[in-house]
C-alpha cells in the first residue's frame, strides 16, 4: 500500500495541490479524474518521481519512502501519455533496455519481452521501430516496457487521449486484464467512461481556488 500524506506544489506561485492526501490500496484500479488543468498530471508524475513536490511524505507498506526511490527500485512503472518509446531501438530493446541496464542477463531479459509481447499481441513486431506502429500499439509497446520491470504499481497518464477513440475499449479491456492478474493501477484520465469502466475507486483532484 502506498499512502500519500500532504501533497502540496505550486508552479510560479500558483498552487496546483494543496495537501492532498491519497491512499493507493494493494490491487486495487485507482482513476484519477478532475477538470482539466486540476493538477492530475502533476500529480501522477509527483508520484512517478518525476516532479519533485513542496510538500508531502510517502509511506510505502509502512515505510517512509521517496517516490524516486520507488521507480528506481522498479516498484512503480510509468505508461507515459504520448509513450515515449525510443525511436532509434526496436520495439524488443525498448523492453529489454531497463532489465539489462539493471542486470538482467540479455537473454533472459529477451525471453521475457518476448512473452510479454505475445501477451499483449505483439510478437510480430519485435523488430520492428516505433515509427511505423499505429498509436495502439506503440501504447501496448508502452507497457510491455513498464512492466518488463515488474512494478508492484503501473500508472498510466491519460491512456486513451492519444488515441482513436474506438480502441478505447481494447484499453479498457487491457487494465481489466492486469486488475485480473492482480495488478495494482493508477490512471489519470479526464475520460468518465473509461474511468467507470475500469476503476474501483475514483481520486477526484479538484482546482485549488
Ligand atoms: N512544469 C510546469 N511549470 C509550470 N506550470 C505547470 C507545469 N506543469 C503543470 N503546470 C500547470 O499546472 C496546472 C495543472 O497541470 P496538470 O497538467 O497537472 O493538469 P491536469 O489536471 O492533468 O490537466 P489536463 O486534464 O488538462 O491534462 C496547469 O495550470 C499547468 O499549466
Amino acid at each position: 500500500m502506498l499512502t500519500l500524506k500532504g501533497i502540496t506544489k505550486t508552479f510560479n506561485d500558483r498552487a496546483i495541490l494543496n495537501q492532498v492526501d491519497l491512499t493507493i490500496k494493494d490491487h486495487e484500479t485507482l482513476a484519477i479524474v478532475g477538470p482539466s488543468g486540476a493538477g492530475k498530471t502533476t500529480l501522477l508524475r509527483i508520484i512517478s518521481g518525476l516532479t519533485k513536490p513542496d510538500a508531502g511524505t510517502f509511506i510505502w507498506n509502512d515505510q517512509p519512502v521517496t517516490p524516486v526511490k520507488l521507480r528506481q527500485d522498479g516498484i512503480i512503472g510509468v505508461v507515459f501519455q504520448n509513450f515515449e518509446l525510443f525511436p532509434n531501438l526496436s520495439v524488443l530493446r525498448n523492453i529489454t533496455l531497463a532489465p539489462t541496464l539493471q542486470g538482467t542477463p540479455e537473454d533472459e531479459a529477451k525471453a521475457a519481452a518476448m512473452e510479454l509481447l505475445a501477451q499483449l499481441d505483439l510478437a510480430d513486431q519485435a523488430d520492428a521501430y516505433p515509427f511505423s506502429l499505429s498509436g495502439g500499439q506503440k501504447q501496448r509497446v508502452a507497457i510491455a516496457r513498464a512492466l518488463a520491470l515488474k512494478p508492484e504499481i503501473l500508472l498510466y497518464d491519460e491512456p486513451t487521449s492519444a488515441l482513436d477513440p474506438s480502441l478505447r475499449d481494447s484499453v479498457a479491456d487491457l487494465v481489466n486484464q492486469f486488475k485480473r492478474a492482480g495488478m495494482t493501477q493508477v490512471i489519470v484520465t479526464h475520460d468518465m467512461d473509461f474511468a467507470q469502466a475500469v476503476a474501483d475507486t475514483t481520486f477526484k483532484v479538484e482546482k485549488v481556488q
